[in-house]
Protein backbone atom coordinates (compact mmCIF):
# COMPACT_ATOMS: atom_id res chain seq x y z
CA UNK A 1 0.00 0.00 0.00
CA UNK A 2 1.38 3.82 -0.61
CA UNK A 3 2.53 5.48 2.04
CA UNK A 4 0.91 8.61 2.73
CA UNK A 5 3.38 9.58 5.67
CA UNK A 6 6.69 7.77 6.13
CA UNK A 7 8.87 9.06 9.31
CA UNK A 8 12.07 7.75 9.79
CA UNK A 9 14.40 8.55 13.23
CA UNK A 10 12.87 12.11 13.68
CA UNK A 11 14.78 14.14 16.61
CA UNK A 12 13.28 17.33 17.80
CA UNK A 13 14.49 19.27 20.97
CA UNK A 14 13.49 22.02 22.99
CA UNK A 15 16.90 23.44 24.79
CA UNK A 16 18.12 20.19 26.67
CA UNK A 17 15.07 18.21 26.48
CA UNK A 18 14.22 15.98 23.82
CA UNK A 19 10.67 16.16 22.05
CA UNK A 20 11.23 13.58 19.52
CA UNK A 21 13.99 10.93 20.23
CA UNK A 22 13.74 8.78 17.06
CA UNK A 23 10.14 9.12 15.92
CA UNK A 24 9.28 6.58 13.12
CA UNK A 25 5.66 6.36 12.00
CA UNK A 26 4.05 4.85 8.63
CA UNK A 27 0.36 5.70 7.41
CA UNK A 28 -0.81 4.28 4.79
CA UNK A 29 -2.76 5.98 1.96
CA UNK A 30 -6.67 5.28 2.63
CA UNK A 31 -6.18 4.25 6.24
CA UNK A 32 -7.30 6.56 9.32
CA UNK A 33 -4.25 5.90 11.59
CA UNK A 34 -4.36 7.23 14.96
CA UNK A 35 -1.32 8.75 16.88
CA UNK A 36 -1.54 8.38 20.59
CA UNK A 37 0.53 9.02 23.66
CA UNK A 38 0.38 10.92 27.34
CA UNK A 39 0.27 14.40 27.32
CA UNK A 40 3.83 15.91 27.04
CA UNK A 41 4.89 12.72 24.80
CA UNK A 42 5.47 14.34 21.69
CA UNK A 43 2.32 14.32 19.15
CA UNK A 44 2.49 18.05 18.13
CA UNK A 45 5.74 18.37 17.97
CA UNK A 46 5.99 16.12 15.14
CA UNK A 47 2.34 17.96 13.50
CA UNK A 48 5.00 21.11 13.56
CA UNK A 49 8.06 19.82 12.17
CA UNK A 50 5.63 18.32 9.34
CA UNK A 51 4.15 22.12 9.02
CA UNK A 52 7.18 24.02 9.01
CA UNK A 53 6.12 25.55 12.58
CA UNK A 54 10.19 24.53 13.39
CA UNK A 55 12.47 22.04 11.97
CA UNK A 56 13.26 18.64 13.45
CA UNK A 57 16.97 18.51 14.31
CA UNK A 58 17.27 15.45 12.27
CA UNK A 59 15.07 12.61 10.35
CA UNK A 60 13.39 12.06 6.73
CA UNK A 61 9.78 12.88 6.48
CA UNK A 62 8.13 11.40 3.19
CA UNK A 63 5.04 12.50 2.02
CA UNK A 64 3.12 10.00 -0.10
CA UNK A 65 6.90 9.37 -1.75
CA UNK A 66 8.34 12.98 -1.58
CA UNK A 67 11.01 13.68 0.92
CA UNK A 68 9.85 17.04 2.66
CA UNK A 69 12.80 19.87 2.96
CA UNK A 70 12.91 21.87 5.73
CA UNK A 71 11.77 23.99 6.89
CA UNK A 72 8.47 22.82 4.90
CA UNK A 73 7.01 25.90 3.76
CA UNK A 74 3.42 26.02 2.05
CA UNK A 75 2.52 23.03 3.38
CA UNK A 76 -0.28 22.40 1.26
CA UNK A 77 1.29 22.55 -1.76
CA UNK A 78 3.12 18.84 -0.04
CA UNK A 79 -0.24 17.78 0.01
CA UNK A 80 -0.66 18.03 3.72
CA UNK A 81 -3.20 19.68 5.77
CA UNK A 82 -4.18 20.14 9.70
CA UNK A 83 -7.12 20.64 11.18
CA UNK A 84 -6.57 21.73 14.87
CA UNK A 85 -9.32 21.46 17.55
CA UNK A 86 -9.13 25.53 17.37
CA UNK A 87 -9.97 25.63 13.35
CA UNK A 88 -10.20 29.19 12.34
CA UNK A 89 -13.12 29.39 10.65
CA UNK A 90 -14.89 33.22 10.96
CA UNK A 91 -18.01 33.13 13.31
CA UNK A 92 -19.26 36.45 11.57
CA UNK A 93 -18.86 35.29 8.00
CA UNK A 94 -21.25 32.57 6.15
CA UNK A 95 -19.83 29.18 5.52
CA UNK A 96 -19.68 30.39 1.66
CA UNK A 97 -17.26 33.39 2.60
CA UNK A 98 -15.13 31.18 4.73
CA UNK A 99 -14.47 28.61 1.57
CA UNK A 100 -13.06 31.59 0.08
CA UNK A 101 -10.86 33.33 2.70
CA UNK A 102 -7.90 30.92 1.77
CA UNK A 103 -9.26 30.37 -1.96
CA UNK A 104 -8.31 32.87 -5.04
CA UNK A 105 -9.41 30.31 -7.25
CA UNK A 106 -12.81 31.72 -8.34
CA UNK A 107 -11.29 35.24 -9.31
CA UNK A 108 -9.73 37.04 -12.40
CA UNK A 109 -7.25 39.42 -12.00
CA UNK A 110 -8.89 42.18 -10.26
CA UNK A 111 -12.30 40.37 -10.88
CA UNK A 112 -14.93 39.31 -8.78
CA UNK A 113 -15.52 35.69 -7.35
CA UNK A 114 -17.72 33.32 -9.40
CA UNK A 115 -19.38 32.48 -6.77
CA UNK A 116 -21.89 30.19 -9.20
CA UNK A 117 -18.78 28.05 -10.07
CA UNK A 118 -17.38 28.25 -6.51
CA UNK A 119 -21.08 26.59 -5.71
CA UNK A 120 -20.75 23.51 -7.96
CA UNK A 121 -16.96 22.84 -7.02
CA UNK A 122 -17.59 22.88 -3.47
CA UNK A 123 -20.61 21.38 -4.27
CA UNK A 124 -19.20 18.44 -5.72
CA UNK A 125 -16.44 18.32 -3.46
CA UNK A 126 -18.94 18.05 -0.60
CA UNK A 127 -20.90 15.39 -2.39
CA UNK A 128 -17.87 13.50 -2.63
CA UNK A 129 -17.66 13.57 0.98
CA UNK A 130 -21.37 12.88 2.06
CA UNK A 131 -21.81 15.91 3.82
CA UNK A 132 -23.89 19.12 3.21
CA UNK A 133 -23.31 22.45 4.39
CA UNK A 134 -25.90 25.34 3.83
CA UNK A 135 -23.75 28.02 1.68
CA UNK A 136 -25.25 31.30 3.36
CA UNK A 137 -25.77 30.79 6.74
CA UNK A 138 -23.39 32.61 8.83
CA UNK A 139 -20.78 29.87 10.58
CA UNK A 140 -21.98 31.03 14.37
CA UNK A 141 -25.07 29.25 13.57
CA UNK A 142 -23.32 26.26 12.49
CA UNK A 143 -23.16 22.92 15.14
CA UNK A 144 -19.98 22.82 16.40
CA UNK A 145 -19.48 19.49 14.81
CA UNK A 146 -20.32 21.44 11.21
CA UNK A 147 -17.40 23.92 11.58
CA UNK A 148 -14.80 20.97 11.90
CA UNK A 149 -16.74 19.55 8.83
CA UNK A 150 -16.21 23.14 7.45
CA UNK A 151 -12.52 23.08 7.71
CA UNK A 152 -12.13 19.68 6.25
CA UNK A 153 -13.92 20.86 2.68
CA UNK A 154 -11.71 24.24 2.66
CA UNK A 155 -8.48 22.45 3.43
CA UNK A 156 -9.27 19.36 0.95
CA UNK A 157 -10.28 21.91 -1.81
CA UNK A 158 -6.76 23.96 -1.23
CA UNK A 159 -5.04 20.66 -1.60
CA UNK A 160 -6.70 19.40 -4.59
CA UNK A 161 -5.96 22.75 -6.29
CA UNK A 162 -2.26 20.75 -6.24
CA UNK A 163 -2.94 18.31 -8.98
CA UNK A 164 -0.21 15.23 -8.16
CA UNK A 165 0.09 15.61 -4.75
CA UNK A 166 -1.42 12.80 -2.34
CA UNK A 167 -3.66 14.07 0.13
CA UNK A 168 -2.74 13.73 3.76
CA UNK A 169 -4.62 15.03 6.88
CA UNK A 170 -4.03 15.38 10.60
CA UNK A 171 -6.69 16.51 12.45
CA UNK A 172 -5.48 17.36 15.88
CA UNK A 173 -8.26 16.10 18.45
CA UNK A 174 -11.09 17.31 16.46
CA UNK A 175 -13.41 16.09 18.64
CA UNK A 176 -12.23 17.06 22.22
CA UNK A 177 -14.77 19.77 22.04
CA UNK A 178 -17.55 17.59 21.11
CA UNK A 179 -20.11 15.83 22.86
CA UNK A 180 -21.14 12.28 21.42
CA UNK A 181 -23.89 12.02 18.69
CA UNK A 182 -21.76 15.40 17.28
CA UNK A 183 -18.23 13.76 17.60
CA UNK A 184 -19.94 11.06 14.89
CA UNK A 185 -20.38 13.14 12.32
CA UNK A 186 -16.58 14.04 12.17
CA UNK A 187 -15.46 10.41 12.42
CA UNK A 188 -18.02 9.67 9.56
CA UNK A 189 -15.94 12.43 7.57
CA UNK A 190 -12.74 11.00 8.99
CA UNK A 191 -13.59 7.77 7.05
CA UNK A 192 -15.53 8.82 4.22
CA UNK A 193 -11.77 10.75 3.35
CA UNK A 194 -10.01 7.58 3.95
CA UNK A 195 -11.20 5.64 1.45
CA UNK A 196 -11.12 8.40 -0.67
CA UNK A 197 -7.45 7.41 -0.79
CA UNK A 198 -6.12 10.11 1.92
CA UNK A 199 -3.79 9.20 4.56
CA UNK A 200 -5.77 10.63 7.78
CA UNK A 201 -3.88 10.49 10.73
CA UNK A 202 -6.74 11.51 14.38
CA UNK A 203 -4.69 12.56 17.58
CA UNK A 204 -6.93 12.44 19.69
CA UNK A 205 -7.13 10.86 24.02
CA UNK A 206 -10.79 9.58 22.99
CA UNK A 207 -9.83 6.07 23.02
CA UNK A 208 -13.36 4.34 22.53
CA UNK A 209 -13.41 6.82 19.33
CA UNK A 210 -10.15 5.70 18.24
CA UNK A 211 -11.06 2.46 18.59
CA UNK A 212 -14.42 3.08 16.75
CA UNK A 213 -12.81 5.19 13.40
CA UNK A 214 -9.41 4.13 12.93
CA UNK A 215 -7.71 1.18 10.87
CA UNK A 216 -4.27 1.15 12.67
CA UNK A 217 -2.54 2.79 15.25
CA UNK A 218 1.18 4.25 16.63
CA UNK A 219 1.77 4.74 20.41
CA UNK A 220 4.39 7.70 21.00
CA UNK A 221 6.20 7.78 24.45
CA UNK A 222 8.76 10.25 25.58
CA UNK A 223 9.20 11.24 21.43
CA UNK A 224 9.55 7.52 20.54
CA UNK A 225 7.02 4.92 18.47
CA UNK A 226 6.98 2.35 21.38
CA UNK A 227 3.60 0.31 19.79
CA UNK A 228 1.99 0.30 16.30
CA UNK A 229 -0.81 -2.33 15.71
CA UNK A 230 -4.21 -2.47 13.12
CA UNK A 231 -6.68 -1.26 15.81
CA UNK A 232 -8.55 -4.75 15.64
CA UNK A 233 -5.76 -6.77 17.25
CA UNK A 234 -5.63 -4.37 20.24
CA UNK A 235 -7.34 -3.37 23.09
CA UNK A 236 -7.92 0.08 25.06
CA UNK A 237 -6.49 -1.71 28.23
CA UNK A 238 -3.46 -2.32 25.98
CA UNK A 239 -3.33 1.04 24.35
CA UNK A 240 -3.29 2.68 27.44
CA UNK A 241 -0.68 0.43 29.11
CA UNK A 242 1.89 1.50 26.24
CA UNK A 243 0.72 4.92 26.41
CA UNK A 244 1.87 4.94 30.35
CA UNK A 245 4.27 2.15 30.77
CA UNK A 246 1.79 0.30 32.84
CA UNK A 247 -1.66 -1.15 33.17
CA UNK A 248 -4.30 1.05 34.49
CA UNK A 249 -7.32 -0.97 36.06
CA UNK A 250 -10.07 1.91 35.90
CA UNK A 251 -10.34 4.99 34.05
CA UNK A 252 -12.06 6.39 36.17
CA UNK A 253 -12.15 6.14 40.15
CA UNK A 254 -15.07 5.55 41.95
CA UNK A 255 -17.25 8.34 43.17
CA UNK A 256 -17.01 9.53 46.62
CA UNK A 257 -19.36 7.73 49.25
CA UNK A 258 -22.76 9.24 48.70
CA UNK A 259 -23.52 11.99 51.12
CA UNK A 260 -27.22 12.18 52.97
CA UNK A 261 -29.04 15.05 51.03
CA UNK A 262 -32.33 15.23 53.92
CA UNK A 263 -32.78 14.16 57.36
CA UNK A 264 -31.24 15.42 60.87
CA UNK A 265 -27.37 13.58 59.52
CA UNK A 266 -27.76 15.09 56.04
CA UNK A 267 -24.61 16.37 54.61
CA UNK A 268 -24.80 20.55 54.59
CA UNK A 269 -26.21 22.51 51.45
CA UNK A 270 -23.31 24.17 49.85
CA UNK A 271 -24.35 25.60 46.34
CA UNK A 272 -27.89 26.81 45.82
CA UNK A 273 -28.90 27.67 42.31
CA UNK A 274 -32.25 28.91 41.91
CA UNK A 275 -34.32 30.21 38.80
CA UNK A 276 -31.08 30.79 37.42
CA UNK A 277 -31.42 32.41 33.36
CA UNK A 278 -29.56 33.69 31.07
CA UNK A 279 -29.43 33.56 27.09
CA UNK A 280 -30.40 29.75 26.74
CA UNK A 281 -29.97 28.33 30.32
CA UNK A 282 -34.12 28.85 31.34
CA UNK A 283 -34.64 28.80 35.03
CA UNK A 284 -32.02 26.11 36.31
CA UNK A 285 -33.00 25.45 40.23
CA UNK A 286 -30.98 22.91 42.26
CA UNK A 287 -28.62 22.17 45.30
CA UNK A 288 -25.28 20.68 45.85
CA UNK A 289 -24.50 19.18 49.09
CA UNK A 290 -20.60 19.15 50.78
CA UNK A 291 -19.24 15.75 49.61
CA UNK A 292 -21.51 15.32 46.12
CA UNK A 293 -20.47 15.11 42.48
CA UNK A 294 -23.31 16.45 40.30
CA UNK A 295 -22.81 16.19 36.46
CA UNK A 296 -24.93 18.35 34.10
CA UNK A 297 -25.10 17.70 30.24
CA UNK A 298 -26.77 17.88 26.81
CA UNK A 299 -25.90 18.36 23.59
CA UNK A 300 -23.81 20.96 22.36
CA UNK A 301 -25.67 24.51 22.58
CA UNK A 302 -28.48 23.10 25.61
CA UNK A 303 -27.05 25.29 27.87
CA UNK A 304 -24.15 23.52 29.61
CA UNK A 305 -21.63 25.77 28.01
CA UNK A 306 -23.50 29.17 29.65
CA UNK A 307 -24.08 27.35 33.23
CA UNK A 308 -20.68 27.25 34.69
CA UNK A 309 -20.33 30.84 33.95
CA UNK A 310 -23.68 32.32 35.44
CA UNK A 311 -22.97 30.64 38.41
CA UNK A 312 -19.56 31.71 38.79
CA UNK A 313 -20.81 35.42 38.26
CA UNK A 314 -18.64 35.47 34.68
CA UNK A 315 -22.15 36.75 32.99
CA UNK A 316 -24.57 38.20 34.66
CA UNK A 317 -27.68 36.33 35.29
CA UNK A 318 -31.29 37.61 33.12
CA UNK A 319 -33.32 35.94 36.85
CA UNK A 320 -32.64 33.80 39.50
CA UNK A 321 -29.22 33.41 41.91
CA UNK A 322 -26.64 31.17 42.80
CA UNK A 323 -25.60 31.07 46.92
CA UNK A 324 -22.89 29.58 48.20
CA UNK A 325 -22.91 28.43 51.82
CA UNK A 326 -25.82 30.56 52.40
CA UNK A 327 -24.70 33.68 50.95
CA UNK A 328 -26.43 35.23 48.05
CA UNK A 329 -24.12 36.31 45.33
CA UNK A 330 -25.59 39.04 42.84
CA UNK A 331 -23.73 37.21 39.41
CA UNK A 332 -22.03 40.38 38.80
CA UNK A 333 -18.61 39.63 39.03
CA UNK A 334 -16.44 36.48 38.98
CA UNK A 335 -14.07 38.20 42.36
CA UNK A 336 -17.46 37.39 44.76
CA UNK A 337 -17.87 34.11 43.80
CA UNK A 338 -14.49 33.31 44.43
CA UNK A 339 -14.53 35.39 48.13
CA UNK A 340 -17.57 33.16 48.78
CA UNK A 341 -14.80 30.07 48.01
CA UNK A 342 -16.49 28.94 44.43
CA UNK A 343 -13.59 27.60 42.30
CA UNK A 344 -14.27 27.62 38.26
CA UNK A 345 -12.28 25.94 36.05
CA UNK A 346 -12.69 26.75 32.68
CA UNK A 347 -13.26 24.71 29.83
CA UNK A 348 -11.10 26.51 27.12
CA UNK A 349 -7.99 26.97 28.33
CA UNK A 350 -6.79 29.51 26.19
CA UNK A 351 -9.21 31.82 26.07
CA UNK A 352 -10.37 31.95 30.02
CA UNK A 353 -8.12 29.67 31.77
CA UNK A 354 -4.23 30.75 31.57
CA UNK A 355 -1.83 33.41 30.32
CA UNK A 356 0.10 31.68 27.94
CA UNK A 357 3.25 33.70 28.04
CA UNK A 358 3.73 33.85 31.94
CA UNK A 359 4.96 31.13 33.52
CA UNK A 360 3.62 28.42 35.15
CA UNK A 361 4.03 29.09 38.82
CA UNK A 362 2.80 32.58 37.33
CA UNK A 363 -0.44 31.65 36.72
CA UNK A 364 -0.77 28.68 39.08
CA UNK A 365 0.32 31.56 41.91
CA UNK A 366 -2.45 34.24 40.98
CA UNK A 367 -5.24 33.64 43.39
CA UNK A 368 -2.94 32.87 46.15
CA UNK A 369 -0.14 35.70 45.25
CA UNK A 370 -1.10 37.78 48.54
CA UNK A 371 0.82 34.26 50.29
CA UNK A 372 3.94 35.44 48.88
CA UNK A 373 3.97 39.26 49.61
CA UNK A 374 7.30 40.73 51.71
CA UNK A 375 8.07 44.01 52.90
CA UNK A 376 10.40 44.07 49.98
CA UNK A 377 8.38 42.53 47.21
CA UNK A 378 7.05 39.16 46.16
CA UNK A 379 9.25 36.57 47.32
CA UNK A 380 9.71 34.29 44.29
CA UNK A 381 11.59 31.62 45.70
CA UNK A 382 8.78 30.60 47.54
CA UNK A 383 6.35 31.19 45.20
CA UNK A 384 8.12 28.69 42.74
CA UNK A 385 8.57 26.17 45.17
CA UNK A 386 5.06 26.10 46.40
CA UNK A 387 4.20 26.03 41.97
CA UNK A 388 6.39 23.01 41.77
CA UNK A 389 4.38 21.36 44.82
CA UNK A 390 1.16 21.99 43.56
CA UNK A 391 1.96 20.28 39.92
CA UNK A 392 3.63 17.27 41.20
CA UNK A 393 0.53 16.92 42.68
CA UNK A 394 -1.29 17.12 39.83
CA UNK A 395 1.32 15.34 37.73
CA UNK A 396 2.65 17.95 35.38
CA UNK A 397 5.17 17.66 32.83
CA UNK A 398 7.94 18.67 33.13
CA UNK A 399 7.75 20.00 36.91
CA UNK A 400 9.32 23.06 36.12
CA UNK A 401 7.43 26.40 37.40
CA UNK A 402 9.65 28.97 35.69
CA UNK A 403 8.67 27.45 32.15
CA UNK A 404 6.12 29.75 30.03
CA UNK A 405 3.05 28.05 29.67
CA UNK A 406 3.76 28.19 26.34
CA UNK A 407 6.00 25.62 26.59
CA UNK A 408 3.99 23.26 27.97
CA UNK A 409 1.50 20.49 25.82
CA UNK A 410 -1.72 21.22 25.98
CA UNK A 411 -2.90 18.75 28.73
CA UNK A 412 -0.25 20.03 30.94
CA UNK A 413 -1.70 23.51 30.50
CA UNK A 414 -4.46 22.17 31.73
CA UNK A 415 -3.24 20.31 34.78
CA UNK A 416 -1.60 24.07 35.80
CA UNK A 417 -4.97 25.43 35.62
CA UNK A 418 -6.38 22.71 37.54
CA UNK A 419 -4.06 23.13 40.22
CA UNK A 420 -4.68 26.52 40.21
CA UNK A 421 -7.53 26.32 41.46
CA UNK A 422 -7.52 23.36 43.18
CA UNK A 423 -5.11 24.93 46.12
CA UNK A 424 -7.54 27.27 47.27
CA UNK A 425 -9.93 24.79 49.16
CA UNK A 426 -12.87 25.65 47.60
CA UNK A 427 -16.35 25.37 49.02
CA UNK A 428 -17.99 24.93 45.63
CA UNK A 429 -15.47 23.42 42.86
CA UNK A 430 -17.25 24.30 38.93
CA UNK A 431 -15.33 22.28 36.60
CA UNK A 432 -16.47 22.86 32.76
CA UNK A 433 -14.73 20.17 30.72
CA UNK A 434 -12.33 18.79 33.29
CA UNK A 435 -10.13 16.20 30.96
CA UNK A 436 -10.22 17.83 27.51
CA UNK A 437 -7.04 17.23 25.57
CA UNK A 438 -5.67 15.17 28.98
CA UNK A 439 -4.18 11.66 28.61
CA UNK A 440 -6.25 8.56 30.18
CA UNK A 441 -3.88 8.39 32.70
CA UNK A 442 -3.41 11.96 33.68
CA UNK A 443 -7.49 12.44 33.44
CA UNK A 444 -7.40 9.39 36.19
CA UNK A 445 -5.22 11.43 38.47
CA UNK A 446 -7.55 14.47 37.77
CA UNK A 447 -10.73 12.72 38.45
CA UNK A 448 -8.93 11.50 41.88
CA UNK A 449 -8.35 14.91 43.09
CA UNK A 450 -11.82 15.52 42.18
CA UNK A 451 -13.33 13.05 43.97
CA UNK A 452 -10.98 13.40 47.22
CA UNK A 453 -11.91 17.09 47.27
CA UNK A 454 -15.52 16.01 47.51
CA UNK A 455 -14.52 13.57 50.24
CA UNK A 456 -13.08 16.65 52.11
CA UNK A 457 -16.24 18.21 52.22
CA UNK A 458 -16.39 20.53 48.94
CA UNK A 459 -19.26 20.20 46.34
CA UNK A 460 -18.76 19.86 43.09
CA UNK A 461 -20.29 20.13 39.50
CA UNK A 462 -18.94 19.08 36.84
CA UNK A 463 -20.03 20.37 32.78
CA UNK A 464 -19.23 18.02 30.30
CA UNK A 465 -20.22 15.93 27.16
CA UNK A 466 -18.20 13.28 28.24
CA UNK A 467 -21.15 10.90 29.44
CA UNK A 468 -18.72 7.87 29.79
CA UNK A 469 -16.75 10.25 32.81
CA UNK A 470 -19.99 11.75 33.84
CA UNK A 471 -21.38 8.05 34.69
CA UNK A 472 -18.42 6.76 36.39
CA UNK A 473 -17.72 9.56 38.52
CA UNK A 474 -20.88 11.33 39.40
CA UNK A 475 -23.57 10.94 42.41
CA UNK A 476 -26.72 12.44 39.82
CA UNK A 477 -26.38 14.12 36.41
CA UNK A 478 -28.71 16.65 35.26
CA UNK A 479 -29.88 16.86 31.53
CA UNK A 480 -30.11 20.08 29.72
CA UNK A 481 -32.59 20.56 26.73
CA UNK A 482 -32.62 24.17 25.36
CA UNK A 483 -31.72 25.46 28.39
CA UNK A 484 -34.09 23.53 31.11
CA UNK A 485 -33.51 20.51 32.95
CA UNK A 486 -34.97 17.74 31.68
CA UNK A 487 -34.10 15.20 33.50
CA UNK A 488 -31.86 14.23 36.51
CA UNK A 489 -30.06 10.17 36.82
CA UNK A 490 -28.99 9.27 40.01
CA UNK A 491 -26.39 6.72 40.63
CA UNK A 492 -28.89 5.04 43.17
CA UNK A 493 -31.47 4.61 40.64
CA UNK A 494 -28.73 2.33 39.15
CA UNK A 495 -29.84 3.92 35.84
CA UNK A 496 -26.92 6.15 35.60
CA UNK A 497 -25.30 4.91 32.58
CA UNK A 498 -23.52 6.36 29.73
CA UNK A 499 -26.12 5.06 26.79
CA UNK A 500 -28.99 6.23 29.46
CA UNK A 501 -27.57 9.74 29.51
CA UNK A 502 -26.46 10.11 25.90
CA UNK A 503 -30.51 8.95 25.18
CA UNK A 504 -31.67 11.91 27.93
CA UNK A 505 -29.84 14.17 25.78
CA UNK A 506 -30.96 13.11 22.23
CA UNK A 507 -34.71 11.93 23.04
CA UNK A 508 -35.66 14.36 25.81
CA UNK A 509 -39.42 13.58 26.05
CA UNK A 510 -38.85 10.27 26.68
CA UNK A 511 -36.16 11.11 29.61
N1 LIG B 1 8.22 25.89 22.75
C1 LIG B 1 8.61 24.94 23.60
N2 LIG B 1 9.65 25.16 24.46
C2 LIG B 1 10.05 24.19 25.31
N3 LIG B 1 9.50 22.96 25.40
C3 LIG B 1 8.49 22.68 24.58
C4 LIG B 1 7.97 23.65 23.64
N4 LIG B 1 6.94 23.08 22.98
C5 LIG B 1 6.81 21.81 23.47
N5 LIG B 1 7.74 21.57 24.43
C6 LIG B 1 7.91 20.31 25.18
O1 LIG B 1 8.03 19.26 24.26
C7 LIG B 1 7.37 18.09 24.74
C8 LIG B 1 6.39 17.58 23.71
O2 LIG B 1 5.28 18.49 23.63
P1 LIG B 1 4.08 18.29 22.61
O3 LIG B 1 3.30 19.55 22.61
O4 LIG B 1 4.62 17.79 21.32
O5 LIG B 1 3.24 17.13 23.33
P2 LIG B 1 1.86 16.43 22.90
O6 LIG B 1 2.15 14.97 22.75
O7 LIG B 1 1.29 17.11 21.72
O8 LIG B 1 0.96 16.65 24.19
P3 LIG B 1 -0.64 16.92 24.40
O9 LIG B 1 -1.32 15.61 24.28
O10 LIG B 1 -0.72 17.43 25.81
O11 LIG B 1 -1.07 17.95 23.40
C9 LIG B 1 6.73 18.47 26.06
O12 LIG B 1 7.55 18.04 27.11
C10 LIG B 1 6.68 19.99 26.01
O13 LIG B 1 6.75 20.53 27.31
Amino acid sequence: MTAALEVRGMVKSYGGARALDGLDLHVAAGEVHALLGQNGCGKSTLVKALTGVHSPDSGVATVFGRELTYPVTAPHTHGIAVIHQDIGVVDQMTVLENLGVNAGYGTRLLGAVNTRREKRVYGDLMDRLDISLPFDTLVSDLAPAERSLLAVVRAMRLLEAHEGAGQLFILDEPTAALSGGEAERLLALMRRMADLGAGVVFISHRLAEVMEVCDSMTVVRAGRAVATSPVARTTREDIVAAMLGRRMEDFFPAPPPEPVRSGVNSARTRLVVDGLSGDVVQDATFTVHAGEVVGVTGLAGMGQEELPGLIAGVTTPRRGYASVDGTRLAGRSPREAIDATLALVPGNRLRDGCWIAGSAAENLTLPVLSRFARPWGIDSAAETDHAAERMAEVGTFPNDPRLPMAAFSGGNQQKVVFAKWLQTGPGVLLLDEPTQGVDPGAAHDLLEDVVEIAERGSAVVVFSGDHEQLAAICHRVLVLHHGRTVAEITRASGELTEANLLHACETPAAA
